[in-house]
């Protein structure tokens, strides 16, 4: 049933997580996935390392490029400290309202501005859109081809502060090679690589976090 493998899951949430409970939905994605059928969201071990980051933060203002069916979003969102803003950009109509629904199911629909369209279409947008200078913190795991022009993007946008921190998913599968060497290579960031299991799989993958330094 669910004509989707995102609606599927958003009907999996629906039965199986208490309403308003972020962490019982976020329970309930990762049983999905790791016992009926696989899906691209960071997963648990992943998770946790964002969770880690997230709390060290404690950002006012995060921005995530790729929403999918909203996992992370979740993951992100009930950390935050109140008054926090959380804006998630999604390009699929059909993924974005899969999101919206998972997110209204958690409770945690009011700290998140979920958009729908182009990271590169958006991201010149939102200073004016919300009134905001930069990110403290930018979780990446959209396309992997669009790494490195979107955090170019971020740069030319000044949305980027000395201090933010950029955490990219799958660096290494599926990989993001080009946005590695240059996170590696620039003087300006600070690069850090954190070892961990692809979601739901005993697969090698990691998270890159990179500290702009201006
Ligand atoms: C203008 C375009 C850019 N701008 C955009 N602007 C807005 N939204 C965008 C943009 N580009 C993409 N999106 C949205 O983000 C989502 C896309 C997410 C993509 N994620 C992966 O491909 C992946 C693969 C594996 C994987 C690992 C091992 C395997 F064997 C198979 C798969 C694991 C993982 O953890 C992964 O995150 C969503 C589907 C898509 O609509
Ligand atoms: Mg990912």
């Amino acid at each position: 049933s669910g004509q989707s493998r995102p609606m599927r899951i958003l009907q999996f949430v629906q039965s199986a997580a208490a309403p308003g409970d972020a962490n019982s939905a976020i329970c309930a994605v990762d049983s999905y996935c790791a016992n009926v059928e696989w899906a691209m969201n960071v997963g648990d071990k992943k998770g946790q390392i964002l969770d880690a980051v997230v709390l060290a933060v404690r950002p006012r203002w995060v921005l995530e490029l790729g929403t999918y069916c909203g996992y992370s979003t979740m993951r992100i969102a009930r950390l935050l400290p109140p008054g926090a803003r959380l804006v998630t950009l999604e390009m699929n109509q059909h993924y974005a309202q899969v999101a919206k629904q998972i997110l209204g199911h958690a409770g945690l629909d009011t700290q998140v501005d979920l958009l729908v369209g182009a990271s590169s279409a958006l991201i010149p947008q939102l200073k004016k859109k919300f009134e905001m200078e930069t990110f403290d913190l930018i979780f990446i795991d959209h396309w992997k081809a669009s790494y490195l022009p979107d955090a170019r993007l971020l740069e030319e946008c000044g949305l980027l502060a000395p201090g933010t921190v950029l955490l990219a998913d799958n660096v290494t599968c599926p990989g993001a090679p080009d946005y590695l060497q240059y996170v590696r290579n620039s003087p300006r960031y600070r690069s850090e690589y954190f070892p961990c299991q692809l979601e739901y799989l005993q697969v090698e993958d990691g998270m890159e976090k990179s500290v702009f330094l201006g």
